[in-house]
């Protein structure tokens, strides 16, 4: 079974609980206790495989949410980063994130920036107040090579869904790519190591 974890990063309001709760149990509640850190488990069936998921809901107030992109960048297989529509600030925010997530992997994981990374401008409800443009959500997500989408967690489970099942999708292809690239250096560096010991005696008989 594999295991896979993915952490929600975003302002504090945003509606990150929101997201994943509609996530995980279809309904949307209104208040959510925010201070604390939660970790959220599902088993869950995509493509025919039996996954445990794991999510971390960080309470934005913590001074762990604030270093979440300095320590645990490595525990987090995915992110899920959210915005409000109708606040600019969390879409700066948010940028500064994707920002923080590509430095952070770059600087733990040798030059590998490319975590699946899902970028929510959620609220969207909420479009009559709207401070940030959609097609400046897409942008940004283009320019950080993450896939985007506009949701409201108040209204509809199936956009939320969808972004959920697709990154989760990308996080298996992303897993499976990086256990392939370990694969093929270990027997490179084994075929060399036989090579060294081996090959050598050969060439002195
Ligand atoms: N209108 C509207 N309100 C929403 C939506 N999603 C969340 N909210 C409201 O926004 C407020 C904040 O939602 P939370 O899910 O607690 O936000 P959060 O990002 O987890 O906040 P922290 O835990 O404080 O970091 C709550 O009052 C929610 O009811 C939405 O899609 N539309």
């Amino acid at each position: 079974m594999n295991d896979i974890k993915l952490a929600l990063l975003g302002s504090q309001g945003a509606g990150k609980s929101a997201v994943l709760v509609r996530f995980l149990t279809r309904r949307f509640i209104g208040e959510y206790a925010s201070d604390t850190n939660s970790l959220y488990h599902k088993r869950l069936s995509i493509d025919g495989r039996q996954l445990n998921l794991e999510v971390f809901d960080p309470c934005s107030q913590s001074s762990e949410a604030r270093c979440i992109l300095e320590e645990p960048v490595d525990w987090a297989d995915g992110f899920v980063v959210v915005y409000n529509i109708s606040d600019r600030t969390s879409f700066i925010n948010a940028k500064n994130i994707l920002q923080q997530i590509r430095e952070a992997r770059m600087d733990n994981c040798k030059g590998e920036v490319d975590v699946p990374v899902c970028l929510v401008g959620n609220k969207q409800d909420l479009c009559h107040v709207r401070q940030v443009r959609e097609d400046e959500g897409r942008c940004l997500a283009q320019e950080n090579r993450c896939h985007f989408q506009e949701v409201s967690a108040a209204e509809s489970y199936q956009d939320i869904a969808n972004l959920f099942t697709q990154l989760i999708r990308q996080v298996m292809e992303h897993l499976k790519y990086r256990a392939d690239r370990r694969r093929y250096s270990g027997s490179k560096s084994m075929a060399k190591l036989i090579n060294n010991v081996f090959g050598k005696r050969r060439k002195s008989v």
